[in-house]
């Protein structure tokens, strides 16, 4: 008998020889060097090292040591079934480790949890079956659940793993719900220009139940216990209960990833997100105005989603509860990229949504903090999350290597097109939608900086993407400018990331991320001027939009001039340089910078059409004025100093 060997030639059966030397640890061998195993069956199960335990703990760290693995297993199993355990029943399910098509779970055990007292009426099918709960898988484990039962998931060439989000490629900010109750009442900003749209507490039960129970109805799902924020004073601990592979792996690329150890003491969560957003929530259900809900209670650490499956939703919910947690305990969270100089100097990227946070601060010359959500302390900054989630459209090699190489195995591409045979990512391609991504690990950069904290910013980047072509590439601010251009928040949205946008249009977004903000803008720009005061900061603002004419007429600023204008600024030339002011936002302009051509650097220089030029510069000076007038009753500071150079620092016309 023969089987076939590489290359197609057939070469003699053997019998299964140990191709080990003798020093290889941990496999047992027989002394004629064959494998001990009996069977084949047993010999795959030698492939596979059991891992060391990693069962997180419901009570104090000090009592587990004493604890077998299967008193660990137990206590993370309550720990589970606790989480979700319905309202109206009080009980978890019967949750059992692994998954139910795989291999033989270990220590099945039925865990009820007993905090309500309530009458058992009658007992469901649901409360018969056991949910399987695939728990802190690592990336290789997801790539296989993935792959073999999420459809639309696929191993690209470079090793990433490729998956669609479904329905929605974007967030959905309007069907976002905070949950409004005694506390949150009075803490939060409602109303006009808030991103809370308000919900009560019973809906957000309903919701809840809808939920767990779909969760509960499934024969596995995924649970991620992580960390949010490298300030290790500060550090929140998250649960993440999801039904997809493909969510389980974007979370922990995204968030903290716990060491061993780590996980073993992590107790009781601080927080936890149940998604089911295969599931749609139910459009009877008051306040629901589509079949999605993403939905926030505070009060009761949770937050539920139904009907979407975009995963952006999690992170950003995340993002959410950490601008009312952190500005709690006096830090500032901000929606900005950081990085770091070999000098230690620190740089803050704020902008709106494809505005180059993500892409200016992974910068080969500097140590990456992180690309997307920080916090800023009286120790300095740190990054909440654990990775990076970089838009991936029209990505090239050159100019973008760094991202580009993060992009390998471990790696979640969402909504890309490849090619079916060679598995070639196409970045051109926009036919699932213009906003793909992919989220990896942060140390998928090679400078990132582990951990991701560093000292008080030295220099405090404002982002806008100017679809209108009037701002120009690079101007200094003063601290009022700097706090009247962070309150007003202005870019051209870039098409995809919210849905239903399709070509840039202005949008304004207090503190570059209205959407995530959950106490007035007033708090948060409070914060930045009296942190960016202390520390002697200094104030930019970057165009990495248009020139030379508006969105269709001029063309988006080359990347690699905004990268050179960056680097002046981090250097410190750019403070040395010679300044114009510009009529109307009255912009301190440098007349020339090392690398960008200097004609470009006077946007009315680069526009042919003078008299275009004039008009589009007083619409976009009307449209920042109209904007601001919202701001306008509440004050920054006491004595209302700042506040009156401010409301001054705008355009004047
Ligand atoms: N001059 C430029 N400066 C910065 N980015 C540019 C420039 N020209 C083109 N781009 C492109 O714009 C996009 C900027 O997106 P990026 O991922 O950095 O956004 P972001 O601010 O991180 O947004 P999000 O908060 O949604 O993650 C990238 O695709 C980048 O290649
Ligand atoms: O949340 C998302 O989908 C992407 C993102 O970072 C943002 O919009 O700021
Ligand atoms: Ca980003
Ligand atoms: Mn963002």
């Amino acid at each position: 008998m023969t089987e076939k060997g590489t290359g197609g030639v057939s070469t003699p059966r053997t019998p299964l020889k140990s191709i080990l030397t003798a020093k290889a640890k941990g496999i047992p061998h027989d002394v004629d060097g064959t494998v001990k195993a009996q069977t084949l069956e047993e010999l795959h199960s030698l492939q596979r090292k059991r891992s060391a335990p990693n069962t997180p703990l419901q009570g104090t760290p000090t009592a587990f040591v004493n604890l077998s693995e299967d008193e660990r297993q137990r206590l993370q199993l309550q720990s589970i079934s606790a989480s979700l355990a319905s309202g109206t029943r009080g009980t978890g399910p019967k949750v059992v480790r692994g998954d139910p098509g795989g291999c033989k779970s270990r220590a099945v055990t039925h865990v009820e949890h007993h905090h309500v007292e309530a009458p058992v009426i009658s007992v469901s099918d649901s409360a018969l079956k056991f949910t399987h709960v695939l728990y802190n898988l690592s990336p290789g484990e997801l790539y296989e659940q993935a792959l073999k039962y999420e459809k639309g998931s696929f191993l690209t060439s470079s090793g990433a793993i490729a998956t669609l989000s479904g329905a929605k490629t974007g967030r959905s900010p309007r069907d976002k719900r905070v949950v409004i109750d005694d506390i949150t009442q009075d803490e939060l900003w409602w109303g006009k220009g808030s991103p809370n749209i308000e919900m009560d507490e019973h809906t957000f039960m309903v919701n809840r139940e809808r939920a767990v129970d779909y969760l509960n109805s499934l024969e596995k799902v995924f649970v991620n216990d992580q960390f949010l924020n490298w300030d290790p004073k500060n550090r929140i601990k998250v649960r993440i209960v999801s039904c997809r592979a493909y969510h389980s792996l974007f979370m922990h690329n995204m968030c903290i990833r716990p060491t061993i150890e780590e996980l073993e003491n992590f107790g009781t969560p601080d927080f936890t997100i149940y998604n089911a957003g295969q599931f749609p929530c139910n459009r009877y259900t008051h306040y629901m105005t589509s079949s999605t809900s993403i939905d926030i209670n505070l009060t009761r650490k949770e937050m539920v989603i139904l009907g979407t499956q975009y995963a952006g939703e999690m992170k950003k919910g995340l993002f959410s509860l950490m601008h009312y947690l952190m500005p709690k305990r006096q830090i500032l969270s901000l929606h900005s990229g950081c990085n770091m100089g070999k000098d230690g100097d620190v740089a803050l990227f704020f902008g709106l949504s494809g505005t180059g946070k993500t892409t200016l601060s992974t910068d080969h010359n500097r140590f990456l903090i992180g690309d997307d959500e920080h916090c800023w302390s009286d120790d300095g900054v740190s990054n909440i999350e654990g990775g990076c989630y970089a838009k991936c459209i029209d990505l090239s090699k050159e100019k973008e290597p760094d991202i580009w190489n993060a992009i390998k195995f471990g790696t979640v591409l969402e909504n890309v097109v490849f090619d079916e045979h060679t598995r070639e990512v196409d970045y051109t391609d926009k036919s699932v939608t213009e906003n793909t991504r992919a989220a990896y690990p942060i140390e998928f950069i090679p400078n990132a900086k582990i951990p991701c904290v560093g000292p008080h910013p030295k220099n405090v980047i404002l982002l806008a993407c100017d679809a209108f072509g009037v701002l120009p590439p690079v101007s200094k601010l003063s601290l009022a400018q700097t706090m009247y251009h962070f309150i007003s928040g202005y870019t051209a949205l870039v098409a995809g990331t919210v849905d239903d946008i399709k070509e840039p249009t202005a949008t304004f977004s207090s503190c570059f991320g209205a959407a995530f903000l959950m106490l007035h803008p007033t708090k948060y720009a409070a914060m930045l001027a009296e942190k960016m005061q202390k520390h002697g900061a200094t104030g930019w603002l970057v165009n990495t939009g248009w020139c030379g004419g508006s969105y269709g007429t001029g063309n988006r600023i080359k990347l690699s001039y905004t990268r050179k204008i960056i680097d002046s600024i981090h250097s410190g030339n750019l403070s040395n340089a010679t300044y114009e002011k510009t009529k109307v936002f009255g912009l301190e302009i440098p007349s020339e910078i090392e690398g960008v051509p200097a004609e470009i650097l006077r946007p009315e220089n680069a526009w042919a059409n003078k008299e275009a030029y004039k008009n589009t510069l007083l619409k976009l000076a009307g449209l920042f004025k109209n904007n601001f007038e919202t701001f306008m009753e509440y004050k920054i500071e006491e004595g209302n100093k700042l506040t009156e150079e401010i409301r001054a620092a705008g355009p004047i016309f």
